[in-house]
């Protein structure tokens, strides 16, 4: 039985040696991508509102850059770590490899549960972050975005205290900032939308009527909310969704944009129906996540955090489809499990890419001074995400492959193609930026 939390860095690199079988790149540049190029772990003292000062831990990691400036999000929880933060880095590069962008793969975490700071703890703790960090990105080394308890409003605070440093207004240092900042029109649900279009995808490849389609959804947040909205609206009949409280379900289904409404006022989920803001409890029933996961369901989809699907469960998912809008929910144990049921994973990599795609359209018009209106942010997001979609399902199908696989296939070979241009004795002699 696999320990996922004991070694989430080195169980995410194992998947490369699978993938290598199919790709191709020099066996010496996957290893190579087992290895983080750099990393930085800082200590960030924070005076707090009763006057004590705390000793907060973060971490940044660059994973690799060899196709452009290293991207990925920060997490604020608890239960960060520095293998987690290189696995979260990991699936970045290749994350960005599958979307096509012109970028590497970085991340960075802080352990923190930010819902016991104040407004103003926090702000002092973002700040304080990216004062040690200043000199570890920069809109062409290294540009952070949201993660899980990060939001649009933190990475205001990080590009203001960034462009303070450096004495220079400098948005496309960080991207979903707010719009008034930067941002982008349509980065706020690109996540979900994202893992929505590989489902439309799938959706006119199999036949789906979506009212027929049974979907939960473990994670309410960013991700999970964004996913399920539009499903919801095309027909598909969402029957649970959960927070790190627990879930709810119910056989006829929910009505999305009401448990939003109530779950983003009261920071609570809960089993409602609202007509405009007039809203009411119904009846459902309140379920586990390990329940959800488990659900008699068409469609599962895990938007939450790594390691939900093990060895230990996997048996028991019902699910025939999964779309991975969270980073690394199933172990490489359950990844073969499910493989050998039939169950179709649509990995990570691919599934969330939206984010970091429109995260990549966020920094270009900053760089170029010059904003796009939603519908265009949104037209390019479905380009995208639909394009390397069918990249991916159709090489797994002609290589008889699971579409994990798949995907790392097609990271590596867009990979490889970068490092055979520039030169092998560039890329191993650690001087490529
Ligand atoms: N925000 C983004 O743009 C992107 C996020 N992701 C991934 O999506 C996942 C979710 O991230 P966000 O939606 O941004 O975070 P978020 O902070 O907006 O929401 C996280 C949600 O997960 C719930 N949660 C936390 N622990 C849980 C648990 N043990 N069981 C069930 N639910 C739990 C929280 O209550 C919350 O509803 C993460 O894996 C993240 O790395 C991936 C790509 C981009
Ligand atoms: O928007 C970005 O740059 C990265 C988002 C992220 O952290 C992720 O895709 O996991």
């Amino acid at each position: 039985m696999d320990k996922p939390a004991d070694n989430i860095f080195s169980h995410a690199v194992a998947r490369l040696d699978k993938a290598f079988q199919h790709a191709d790149i020099d066996q010496e540049a996957v290893e190579r991508l087992k290895h983080p190029k750099q990393v930085l772990e800082v200590t960030i003292p924070v005076r707090m509102d009763d006057g004590t000062l705390r000793i907060f831990t973060g971490y940044r990691v660059r994973h690799d850059a060899t196709r452009g400036p290293t991207k990925g999000g920060i997490r604020f929880h608890p239960n960060v770590d520095l293998a987690e933060v290189k696995a979260l880095a990991f699936w970045m590069t290749f994350k960005c490899a599958v979307a096509n962008l012109p970028y590497g793969g970085g991340k960075g975490g802080v352990i923190v549960d930010p819902k016991e700071l104040s407004r103003l703890e926090l702000e002092r703790l973002s700040r304080g972050y990216i004062e040690r960090l200043a000199d570890f990105i920069g809109p062409e080394v290294d540009v952070p975005a949201p993660d899980v308890y990060t939001n649009a409003m933190i990475m205001g605070w990080m590009m203001d205290e960034y462009s303070k440093i450096r004495r220079q207004h400098t948005p496309a240092v960080i991207t979903g900032k707010p719009i008034p900042l930067g941002g982008s029109l349509g980065r706020d649900d690109a996540t979900g939308r994202g893992a929505y279009y590989c489902i439309k995808e799938l959706e006119s490849k199999q036949g789906w009527n979506p009212e027929d389609k049974t979907v939960a959804v473990q994670g309410f947040g960013n991700a999970g909310q964004a996913v399920a909205k539009l499903l919801h609206a095309d027909g598909y009949n969402i029957v649970a969704v959960s927070d790190s409280r627990g879930g709810i379900y119910k056989k006829s289904g929910f009505d999305i944009p009401s448990l939003a409404h109530v779950k983003n006022e009261s920071r609570r989920l809960q089993a409602v129906y609202c007509e405009g803001s007039l809203c009411e409890t119904i009846e459902a029933d309140a379920i586990s996540n390990e329940e959800l996961l488990e659900l008699d369901v068409d469609i599962l989809i895990p938007a939450a955090l790594e390691d939900q699907i093990t060895g230990e469960n996997a048996p028991r998912i019902q699910a025939e489809v999964i779309v991975e809008a969270a980073n690394g929910p199933l172990t490489g144990e359950a990844d073969e499990i499910l493989n050998e049921k039939g169950v179709l994973v649509v990995p990570d990599i691919l599934a969330n890419a939206g984010g970091v795609t429109v995260s990549y359209f966020e920094w270009t018009q900053n760089r170029a001074g010059y904003y796009w209106p939603l519908e265009l942010v949104q037209q390019r997001l479905h380009e995208t995400m639909a394009r390397e979609f069918n990249m991916v399902y159709n090489l797994a199908q002609q290589k008889k492959i699971d579409m994990r696989t798949a995907a790392y296939v097609v990271g590596l070979n867009r990979i490889g193609e970068a490092i055979a241009s520039q030169g092998t004795a560039r890329y191993f002699t650690a001087q490529e930026d």
